[in-house]
């Protein structure tokens, strides 16, 4: 989900970017166009004023008032001055005192490029008789081919600043018209503007005053107020003039800037709300295995309990039938003999009537240790019920089993069981069965081996008899 929420910022970035970059180029060049039509309108104004300069000059001056009358407000003052650098006419006021215009730019690049009639545009000026900035228009006037003055059409320096604040750029952006010179034209900006006019230079290592440079985008920190801007440029290369149009991303990134935070906290809660999510099922699952490994372990414990007999921890009577089944067709598969022995305490009655129900309650668990004790680790002993017991030996045939018997017997005989009333005399009688190659089945095999130890208790008890071969029980 984030690659796909940062892949949209990123593209949506992209796309801000490239939609400021349309919208600076498409301004440049509406102003562009708007600059070229009002220094057209000036020059032919201008080049109509001159013809009357030369051929009426009795009639200038009304010529002038008529003329001026049908621009209004773009034009603020037209003079004439002389050869000399002598402002000899102006329609604000007569020339009652001298006034030395020789050093103006607009006057000297006319008088030294006496060859040349061309359109100069000047920098804003403060102007000596009308004390108002302006922008000078002017054409040189020749007299018999020969450089005889100026022809000075002033137009407010606002004109342009005026036009372009009316067009919403940004709180941030800002329109300039340049000189080629470096020099500001006119202005509308948000920012803080450097200096009114006057002397003030923009660097020259901008891309737009590269020569040969018409019509481009321009990126970096401004002039104005030190901030990044995007911006487009278009040159207008035969007035010495270009229209610079520079946009903020303040302004045309704040829409991408709050969709990228809407984006981001929507983000932030699915994120939180699946982490939460995670969270619930991790603690359910954790409470559920929890839960499931507690049912195992319970589980066990009832099958270790059902499968062992609580007092002597010997195997139960369920467990030990089990454990014989298994043994008799693991026999049966690998063709080896098994032997089964049932025992009975002799005389058992006696002890619990003797000495109480716990004692013989310690005599049998101390009965089971000491056959424990004569076994191999895969003999099984298992309690069938009261003082009868009974033990599985795999891989065993008549012979081995009469010899383990005999073994039980008389360690159970020889060994007096110590007990918390001192040591207690017991024996035990023994009566056992062998199947070959585990041929028989359980309850036959188990009657048998009955049938002996009932054989074993009527011959006098302590003592071992075995079942022969094939006998049925109870013959
Ligand atoms: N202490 C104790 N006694 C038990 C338990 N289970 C059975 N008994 C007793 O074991 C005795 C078995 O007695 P009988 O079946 O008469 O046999 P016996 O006294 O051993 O005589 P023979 O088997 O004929 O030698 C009974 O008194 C039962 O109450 C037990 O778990 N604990």
């Amino acid at each position: 989900m984030w690659a796909f929420v940062l892949g949209e910022i990123r593209h949506e970035r992209a796309l801000a970017g490239a939609a400021a970059r349309k919208d600076a180029m498409n301004l440049a060049t509406a102003f562009e166009a708007h600059v070229r039509s009002t220094i057209r309108l000036m020059d032919i104004v201008l080049l109509d004023m001159r013809e009357d300069v030369l051929e009426q000059p009795d009639d200038f001056q009304n010529h002038v008032k008529e003329e001026l009358q049908a621009y209004g407000s773009f034009v603020s003052q037209l003079g004439v001055i002389d050869a000399s650098g002598q402002l000899v006419f102006s329609n604000l006021a007569p020339i009652s005192k001298p006034i030395d215009l020789s050093d103006r730019e607009h006057f000297r690049v006319h008088r030294d490029n006496p060859q040349t009639d061309r359109l100069f545009i000047s920098k804003p000026v403060l102007g000596r008789l009308s004390h108002r900035w302006s922008i000078q228009f002017t054409r040189p006037i020749f007299d018999g081919g020969k450089f005889a003055g100026v022809l000075v059409l002033s137009v407010p320096a606002d004109l342009f600043s005026d036009y372009f604040q009316q067009i919403d750029v940004g709180a941030n952006g800002s329109i300039v018209l340049l000189g080629t010179d470096r020099s500001i034209r006119a202005i509308a900006s948000g920012a803080p503007i450097p200096g009114r006019y006057g002397r003030f230079k923009l660097p020259e290592d901008k891309p737009y005053f590269v020569d040969g440079a018409r019509v481009g985008y321009y990126e970096g920190v401004s002039w104005l107020d030190g901030e990044y801007h995007l911006g487009a440029y278009r040159r207008l290369e035969d007035e010495g003039v270009l229209v610079l149009v520079l946009l903020s991303p303040k302004d045309f990134m704040a829409g991408f800037e709050e969709h990228r935070k809407l984006l981001i906290v929507s983000a932030s809660i699915i994120s939180l709300l699946l982490l939460a999510v995670a969270l619930l099922i991790y603690a359910f699952s954790r409470r559920h295995f929890r839960n499931t490994a507690r049912l195992r372990e319970a589980h066990e414990q009832m099958t270790q309990l059902a499968n062992t007999d609580v007092l002597t921890g010997v195997s139960s009577r369920r467990s030990f039938l089990a454990g014989c089944e298994a043994e008799l067709s693991r026999a049966r598969r690998h063709g080896e003999d098994v032997s089964l022995l049932m025992l009975d305490i002799d005389h058992f009655k006696r002890i619990n009537d003797t000495y109480g129900h716990p004692i013989g309650d310690e005599v049998l668990t101390a009965f089971t240790a000491t056959c424990s004790r004569v076994l191999r680790a895969h003999d099984l002993l298992g309690r069938l019920g009261g003082e009868e017991f009974a033990i599985a030996l795999p891989s065993t045939d008549l012979e081995g089993a009469l010899s383990v018997a005999e073994k039980i017997r008389r360690a159970v005989a020889e060994a007096p069981i110590p007990t918390s009333v001192g040591p207690i005399v017991l024996t035990v009688s023994i009566g056992l069965a062998s199947s070959a190659a585990g041929r028989d089945d359980l309850q036959p095999l188990l009657a048998r081996a009955d049938g002996a130890l009932y054989d074993a208790k009527q011959d006098g008890r302590n003592r071992v008899c075995a079942a022969r071969e094939g006998e049925a029980a109870g013959v």
